[in-house]
C-alpha cells in the first residue's frame, strides 16, 4: 500500500466526504449537543440566583419552584442528550456500512495482480477492525469534540461574566493540557498505527496458516508456525502495552491537572466570598461551571486517541480506496450492446512483463486463432503458458495494440461484454461454499437445474453427482463436503460450460482427471453443435494432439506453432517433449 501523497484530501476532509451523506443526522445531532450545553449552561445560574435568594428571604413555594424548574430542564436535557447520542452514533454505523461496502465494491474492481501482494488477512483486518475505528471516531470523537467546543464556547463567556480574574486563574492549568494533548497526540497516533499494523500481520499468518494447515501438517512444522504465530502476537502486544502506558499515565495526569482548577477555585474562592467582591451564589456557580469544564477536559485524551486511531485507520482503508484499478474500461470505445463476438484471436508482438519482475514473462508472441478452431498451448513449467491464457480476458495488464479479439483490440472493449464473451476455467479450481447447482450455475444464477444437468453431464460429473448425499443440492466448497481434486476440475468445467461464451478457455484445467476421460470430454467440445472457441493448456501431449493447432510455448516464446502432425515432422521442442513423454509412458507401461 502506498501512503497517500500530500496533494490528495487531508484525512479531515476525507472523514468529512463521509459524512457528508449523513449531515442531517450529524447537522440534528450537533445541534442537540449545543441545546443540551445551552441548559447546562443555564442551570448553575438559577442555581446561583436561588442561593443569593435564600440568603435573604426562605420561601418554601419559591423553594419548590426552583426544584420543579431545575427537574424539568434535567428532564429535557436527558432527553435531548440521548436525541443526540442516537443521531450521532447512527450516523458511525451508517458511515460504518457505507465503508465496507465501497471498499468491497473497490476490491472487486482490482486485477488479481493486486490480491498477490496484499494479503487477505491485512484486507479484511481493514475493512472489520479499521472501519470500526472510524465508526467510533464518527459516534464517539465527534460526539465528544463537539461536546467539548460547546462547553468552553458557552461556559467561558458566563464564568467570564461572574468574575473574569478567578475564572482566569481557575482555568490558568488549562493551556498546559492543551499543550501536553498536542505533544502526545502523534505518539498515540504512530503507537495506534503500530498495534494496526500488528493486528494485520497476525491475521494475515492465522490465514495463511489455516489455509496450509495440510502443508504444516506433512512437514510438521506445527513447532515453527507456533513460534512465528508467537513473535507475531508478542509484537502486538508489545505494540498494545506501549499504547496502554501512553495512555494510563496520560489520561490519569490530564484528569489530575484538570483538578487543580477545583483547588484554585475553592482557595481563591473562599477568600473572595470573606471580603465581600463574590456573593456565594456566584462561587457556586463558577464551582458548577470549573466542574462542567473538568470532565470533557480530562477525557480530552480519551476523545484524541479515539480520533487519533480513527484517522489511522481512515489513511489505512484510504490505501485502498484510492488505488486505481491497472485494468479498467477507461479506453473501451466500443458499445457493449452492439457485440456479437465470433471468438477470433490475434495477437502481434504481444510483450508483458509483471510488475517488478526482470525479464518479460511474454516476448513478441504472434498468433492467429480463427473462430471455432481448437488451440492447445504447451511448453515447459514456466514458460508462459498461463500469462498467454490471463492476457484474453484482461486478466493482466495488456498493452493496447497487441491482441485482438475479432477485430476489437481487448483494450478497447467493455470489460463486462469482453468477460462474458469468455469462459475460463482457472488451473486453481476454486469452489464456493454453497450447493454443487450454485456452483455450476454461478455464470447465470437463474439457469434451471436441466441446463445444469447438461453441463455435468458434457464435463463428465453428472453421475458422480447423482451419487452425493444430497445430489445437485450437496453443499461443496469449504462448508461442504470435499470434493476429489478430478472432482472440482470437472464441476469447475461445467460452470465454465453452462454460459454461452464464444470462447472457452482450460488452463491446465483437466491436470487431475485421466488422461482418457479428459481427452474424451475434449473431442466432445470438438463436436458441439454451437462450435465454441476453445484454448486449452496441456502437460499431456496426447490430449494436445487432437487441437486444430498446437502453440509451442518456451521461456516467454512462442518457438513453433502448427497441428501435431506437422510439428512431429518438425525438429524442434515439440518433437522433443513428445518423444520424452513416449518413453515416459513406455517404460510406465
Ligand atoms: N504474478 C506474477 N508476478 C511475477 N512473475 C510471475 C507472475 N506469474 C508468473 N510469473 C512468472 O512468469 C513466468 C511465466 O509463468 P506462467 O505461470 O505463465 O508459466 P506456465 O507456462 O503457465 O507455467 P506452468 O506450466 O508451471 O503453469 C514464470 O517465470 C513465472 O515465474
Amino acid at each position: 500500500m502506498t501512503p497517500s501523497d500530500s496533494k490528495q484530501p487531508s484525512s479531515l476532509q476525507k472523514l468529512l466526504s463521509y459524512l457528508k451523506p449523513h449531515w442531517k443526522k450529524v447537522t440534528l445531532g450537533i445541534g442537540a449537543l449545543f441545546i443540551v450545553n445551552g441548559i447546562s449552561a443555564y442551570l448553575p445560574l438559577l442555581i446561583s440566583g436561588a442561593i443569593d435568594q435564600f440568603q435573604t428571604s426562605f420561601e418554601f413555594s419559591e423553594v419548590q419552584q426552583d426544584v420543579l424548574v431545575l427537574l424539568a430542564l434535567s428532564t429535557l436535557m436527558w432527553a435531548i442528550r440521548m436525541g443526540s447520542r442516537v443521531l450521532l452514533f447512527g450516523a458511525g454505523r451508517q458511515v460504518e456500512f457505507d465503508l465496507k461496502q465501497r471498499i468491497f465494491d473497490h476490491l472487486l474492481q482490482l486485477e488479481p495482480a493486486y490480491f498477490a501482494v496484499n494479503t487477505p488477512g491485512d484486507l479484511i483486518n481493514r475493512a472489520t477492525s479499521d472501519v470500526d475505528n472510524i465508526r467510533r471516531l464518527v459516534g464517539f470523537a465527534v460526539l465528544s469534540i463537539a461536546n467539548t467546543a460547546f462547553a468552553y464556547v458557552i461556559t467561558l463567556p458566563l464564568m467570564l461574566g461572574i468574575d473574569p480574574v478567578l475564572s482566569l486563574l481557575s482555568i490558568a492549568v488549562y493551556p498546559f493540557i492543551m499543550l501536553v494533548v498536542k505533544v502526545f497526540s502523534q505518539r498515540l497516533r504512530d503507537e495506534q498505527s503500530a498495534v494496526q499494523t500488528s493486528l494485520s500481520n497476525l491475521s494475515d499468518l492465522i490465514q495463511e496458516d489455516m489455509s496450509g494447515i495440510s502443508l504444516i501438517k506433512i512437514y510438521a512444522q506445527e513447532e515453527n508456525e507456533h513460534r512465528a504465530f508467537g513473535e507475531f502476537n508478542h509484537s502486538l502486544l508489545q505494540a498494545n502495552l506501549k499504547l496502554a502506558l501512553t495512555q494510563n499515565t496520560l489520561f490519569p495526569f490530564l484528569g489530575g491537572v484538570a483538578s487543580i482548577s477545583l483547588l484554585v477555585l475553592l482557595s481563591l474562592g473562599s477568600r473572595a466570598i470573606a471580603s465581600g467582591t463574590i456573593s456565594v451564589g456566584d462561587f457556586v456557580a463558577l464551582l458548577l461551571y470549573v466542574e462542567r469544564l473538568i470532565f470533557p477536559t480530562a477525557i480530552l485524551g480519551f476523545t484524541i486517541t479515539a480520533y487519533q486511531r480513527g484517522i489511522v485507520s481512515l489513511d489505512r482503508i484510504e490505501a485502498i480506496l484510492s488505488v486505481q484499478p491497472a485494468i479498467s474500461d477507461k479506453n473501451a470505445v466500443v458499445a457493449a450492446n452492439s457485440l456479437d463476438l465470433q471468438g477470433a484471436i490475434r495477437a502481434q508482438d504481444l510483450s508483458l512483463r509483471y510488475p517488478g519482475a526482470d525479464q518479460e514473462a511474454l516476448k513478441q508472441v504472434s498468433f492467429q486463432i480463427k473462430p471455432g478452431q481448437m488451440v492447445a498451448i504447451v511448453g515447459p513449467v514456466g514458460s508462459g503458458k498461463t500469462t498467454l491464457a490471463n492476457c484474453i480476458p484482461r486478466l493482466l495488464d495488456v498493452p493496447p495494440g497487441q491482441l485482438w479479439i475479432d477485430d476489437y483490440d481487448v483494450t478497447q472493449l467493455p470489460l463486462e461484454a469482453l468477460r462474458t464473451a469468455i469462459a475460463y476455467v482457472p488451473q486453481d479450481s476454486f469452489l464456493f461454499s454453497a450447493s454443487i447447482k450454485n456452483n455450476i450455475r454461478y455464470g447465470d444464477p437463474v439457469a434451471d437445474l436441466a441446463a445444469v444437468q447438461g453441463a455435468a453431464q458434457q464435463a463428465k460429473i453428472h453421475e458422480e453427482i447423482l451419487n452425493f448425499p444430497k445430489q445437485y443440492e450437496t453443499p461443496v466448497g469449504e462448508r461442504g463436503i470435499t470434493l476429489s481434486g478430478g472432482q472440482r476440475q470437472r464441476s469447475a468445467l461445467a460452470r465454465a460450460l453452462m454460459t454461452d461464451a464464444p470462447i472457452l478457455i482450460l488452463d491446465d484445467a483437466l491436470a487431475s482427471v485421466d488422461n482418457q476421460t479428459a481427452t474424451f470430454i475434449l473431442e466432445q467440445l470438438a463436436h458441439t453443435d454451437r462450435r465454441k472457441t476453445v484454448i486449452f493448456i496441456s502437460h499431456q501431449l496426447s490430449a494436445a494432439a487432437i487441437a486444430d493447432q498446437i502453440l509451442v510455448m518456451d521461456h516467454g516464446k512462442l518457438v513453433q506453432s502448427g497441428t501435431h502432425r506437422q510439428l512431429l515432422q518438425t525438429p524442434g521442442l515439440y518433437r522433443h517433449l513428445w518423444s520424452q513423454q513416449q518413453l515416459e509412458a513406455q517404460l510406465k507401461g
